[in-house]
């Protein structure tokens, strides 16, 4: 395995070496031969596995000679996007490789008349950049704006041709749409400039994006499987078959991806796709019927396109996600793939027990093709999560999960800043962020053997910075209020303590001084604009300076796939409202193999509502402990979690 991890990993050794990274993950390696072969891979791994550079990194092996547009990266968020492109850059041989594509970049792009670019914006418009780049990665809306713009007719279609690789990075979200709406709702669906107002949360984005019609572009906003004021873990749900195709069908992205993998000749199978076909082509104009030509260039439906038997694809898929499940590569193969073309799985996590991977190193890479999807994925999965069909894949072994009860969000947030506080004294104490276990057992053997410096960071890289601990809230609504609760609590937490506890009170009052907190978005805002952390110690550490402890954010998708290795915990201060809201929210932390703690702080009807669920399909024991308690256990115990799980 050390000689392949040496040949894969060789050309691209100094860049990787700068970013602390060695040897690979056990997901990097299981797919660079599948990837290589130009198979469809669905790559499945728990959070903070290295999933990206298990892409990137063959990408840009692609990229070699390659003309401009030749991979394309589809994440769903502006910070997800960015961060992709960084590490693509990182490792790129040329800077303006990579190109980021986000809807308010489309309007910045060219005239239709124009026909050369580069010249007339001097090299250094969004333009240009498009043009040249010969990896894109785009947010959902900055594609489909871009698809609705003359830049693409004029410009970028031509160029459509070269892409041989598509990857959908948190492809759940990217393909969740819910099923169209029934005639008698459409009243209440968004108007076209609701669709042009741009990714609105909730429940609108597949339908309205679908609905808005050629006027306007299409805007996509993933869409919860349940009500979105629900406060509550809901049930999950699992809508029939025939739903989900409908859904798939009516999403303006599924059918702008599917024009890509497909070039335009795709047959939709589903009873409410033909018949949805045959009321448009009622209404349609001539003109319109012509234009769906099946050309790739063409910003018709590709959908639509009568194509007889479906060719094999050019274009090779590549989708990621940390909670795949048996339902989504159905609706992976349905919506992107021509019919029976198999799409692999590639799955890389500890044993069943969820056993840490350095453990497991060489039974830890499954692959399955996934024409018997139900049958493989289950026959992976560890017993708990194989009822919902989830796979194999758990969450990160480093991550120690702790329960506690609360009456309101004033008491939350103070037991949250009390929590991050103690985390922050371990860390003062033993000179090392707690999370950042000297013998954590969850990092993955490949990097615990080449890359611990011995306090457990990777050798070559600086100390992460950044925030310790990030408080995930119920919305948006309510991240506003705890970020004005922090400022408010913080410094009188510091002088409570101060007065009792005496000596203890200087470094007290010093740690609850920096108690401070800053919205998720605009941390990694700054992170990106400013170089972030990844392979630039100076960045990193001027980021470490001037980042508050504490990021705050609105559970649910945003938060998806970003990558902060400085935190120490997360803290729900909101029930998750599903299984995989609480994968990918906690999975912020102990990533890489790091450890790190999910501090989940609920009043007692939001904890006997999720409770049983997360414990059930996750596997972690949610025992609720008392305020005392918890602060008693994070102080003595910042190191790795031991018996977290059941
Ligand atoms: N081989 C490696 N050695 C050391 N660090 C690595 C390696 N591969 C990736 N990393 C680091 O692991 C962290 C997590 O990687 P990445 O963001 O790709 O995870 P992910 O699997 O995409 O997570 P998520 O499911 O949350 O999106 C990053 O900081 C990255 O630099």
């Amino acid at each position: 395995m050390r000689v392949l991890a040496r040949r894969f990993w060789s050309e691209h050794a100094p860049a990787l070496a700068r970013m602390g990274v060695r040897a690979p993950f056990p997901i990097q390696l299981a797919a660079r031969e599948p990837i290589a072969r130009r198979e469809h891979v669905l790559l499945h791994a728990e959070t903070g596995s290295g999933k990206t550079l298990a892409y990137v990194l063959p990408a840009l092996r692609a990229l070699d000679g390659a003309p401009p547009w030749s991979v394309l990266v589809v994440a769903p968020t502006d910070l997800l996007a960015e961060q992709i492109a960084r590490v693509a850059r990182a490792l790129a041989l040329a800077a303006d490789d990579v190109a980021t594509l986000h809807a308010h970049t489309v309007a910045e792009m060219a005239p239709p008349h124009a026909t050369s670019a580069v010249d007339s914006a001097g090299g250094a418009s969004p333009r240009a950049a498009a043009l040249r780049a010969r990896m894109i990665v785009a947010t959902p809306n900055g594609l489909l704006a871009l698809r609705a713009s003359p830049a693409w007719r004029h410009m970028l279609a031509p160029a459509m041709p070269t892409l041989r690789l598509l990857v959908l990075d948190e492809v759940d979200v990217l393909l969740r749409a819910r099923a169209p709406p029934s005639p008698t709702s459409r009243a209440q669906q968004p108007t076209p400039s609701d669709a042009r107002a741009g990714p609105a949360t909730g429940a609108r984005g597949a339908e309205g994006a679908a609905d808005a019609g050629a006027d306007a572009p299409p805007a996509w906003a993933p869409t919860p499987l349940h009500s979105p004021s629900a406060r509550e873990l809901a049930p999950v749900h699992q809508p029939s078959r025939a739903a989900r195709n409908r859904a798939l069908d009516a999403s303006a992205l599924v059918r702008a991806l599917r024009q890509i993998t497909l070039g335009g000749s795709f047959r939709e199978t589903s009873r409410s796709a033909r018949a949805r076909r045959a009321a448009r082509g009622r209404a349609a104009t001539g003109g319109e019927r012509a234009s769906r030509s099946g050309d790739v260039g063409d910003a018709g439906d590709a959908g639509d396109a009568d194509g007889a038997d479906a060719p094999a694809p050019r274009v090779q898929l590549v989708c990621c996600s940390a909670t795949a499940s048996a339902s989504l590569v159905k609706d992976v193969r349905y919506a992107l793939l021509p019919p029976g073309t198999p799409l692999r799985v590639v799955c890389a996590t500890g044993d069943e027990q969820h056993a840490p991977m350095s453990r497991a190193t060489a039974k830890a890479t499954a692959t399955a093709t996934a024409s018997a999807t139900d049958a493989a994925m289950a026959a992976d999965a560890p017993r708990h999560r194989a009822q919902r069909g989830v796979g194999a894949v758990g969450l990160p072994a480093g991550l120690r999960h702790h329960f506690a009860l609360c009456d309101s969000l004033h008491s939350k947030v103070t037991l949250a800043l009390m929590a991050v506080d103690k985390l922050c004294a371990h860390a003062d104490e033993h000179g090392a962020p707690p999370a950042e276990a000297r013998d954590a057992p969850a990092a993955p053997a490949t990097l615990a053997a080449h890359n611990d410096g011995g306090d457990g960071l990777p050798a070559t890289c600086a100390p992460p910075s950044g925030p310790r601990a990030l408080i995930a809230c119920h919305d948006e609504e309510q991240a506003l209020l705890v970020l004005e609760l922090v400022s408010k609590l913080a410094p009188l937490n510091a002088a409570q303590r101060a007065r009792g506890r005496g000596a203890a009170a200087a470094g007290d009052a010093r740690r609850a001084s920096v108690l401070r907190a800053a919205p998720l978005s605009a941390l990694r805002r700054a992170s990106v604009d400013g170089g972030g952390t990844m392979g630039d110690a100076a960045a990193a550490a001027a980021a470490h300076a001037a980042a508050p402890p504490i990021a705050v954010c609105a559970l649910g998708d945003g938060m998806r796939g970003l990558d902060l290795p400085s935190l120490a915990a997360v803290v729900l201060v909101g029930a998750p409202r599903d299984v995989d809201e609480y994968t990918h929210a906690v999975g912020r932390a102990a990533r890489a193999g790091r450890a790190g703690h999910a501090i989940t702080l609920l009043t007692e009807a939001e904890w006997r509502a999720c409770s049983g669920q997360l414990s059930a399909a996750l596997g972690i024991s949610t025992r609720a402990l008392s305020t005392d308690a918890l602060l008693a256990r994070l102080a003595r115990d910042g190191g790795p979690p031991r018996s977290a799980r059941k």
